[in-house]
């Protein structure tokens, strides 16, 4: 009798033509040389002082049901209008982790993703070149999981409720989570971070 893998199952309001992911993978184009700076157990990764200690990962990240549900925006005054936005469930007490951020990993720039957070921004110590960098960024354009659909709380709250948080995930990865905020997130309020003034500036046109 075939075995179902329920993880593998998007969470309700998951939307055709996206891939649902339960752990982050590489890009095929992900330069493999730079896999070890991902580990922060890696020697020379100046990763490793960066990210918090964090407690055992499970091999998959299932999507928390309980706290939190897909939202289709249908308030006309929302700024994200028509798109989707994620709603707690019941009150999510402070400083709490609601899910990891899942996605692809690459080191090539993404300019043109809307999904794509920075990782690791690293300089290059290899290159001659004074301003070289190496950067690594987990973009969920194509394939991730509910993180992907935190909105920014400019014209929704007046200041973010969750904050992402870097975090190894459940590959030994440097990753990233969103967490609750000082104050948590109320029922039925959705979950808002800041995604820095720099991204927003980014897409001024
Ligand atoms: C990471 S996605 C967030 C999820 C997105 N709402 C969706 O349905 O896929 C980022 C995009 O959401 C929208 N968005 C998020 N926060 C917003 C805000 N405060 N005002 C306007 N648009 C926002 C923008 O279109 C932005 O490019």
């Amino acid at each position: 009798m075939p075995v179902l893998n329920h993880d593998a199952a998007p969470p309700p309001g998951w939307p055709a033509g996206v891939t649902y992911l339960t752990r982050s993978r590489l890009s095929p184009t992900f330069e493999r040389a730079r896999l070890p700076l991902l580990t922060p157990s890696s020697n020379d990764s100046a990763a490793s002082s960066k990210v918090a200690a964090s407690s055992k990962q499970p091999q998959s990240q299932p999507f928390p049901k309980e706290l939190i549900k897909i939202k289709k925006i249908t308030e006309p005054s929302h700024p994200a209008f028509g798109q989707l936005g994620l709603v707690a469930l019941k009150k999510i007490e402070p400083r709490t982790k609601v899910l990891s951020y899942l996605g692809v990993y690459h080191t090539r720039p993404h300019p043109e993703s809307d999904y794509d957070l920075s990782v690791l921004r690293i300089r290059d110590e290899d290159s001659t070149e004074v301003d070289a960098t190496i950067d690594i960024a987990l973009d969920a354009a194509k394939s991730g999981n509910a993180g992907r659909f935190v909105n920014d709380y400019r014209g929704i709250g007046s200041a973010p409720n969750c904050q992402f948080v870097e975090a190894v995930d459940s590959n030994g990865w440097i990753g990233m989570e969103v967490w609750t905020l000082g104050k948590g997130v109320g029922k039925g309020e959705e979950l808002l971070v800041s995604y820095g003034k720099g991204w927003w500036a980014g897409r001024q046109g």
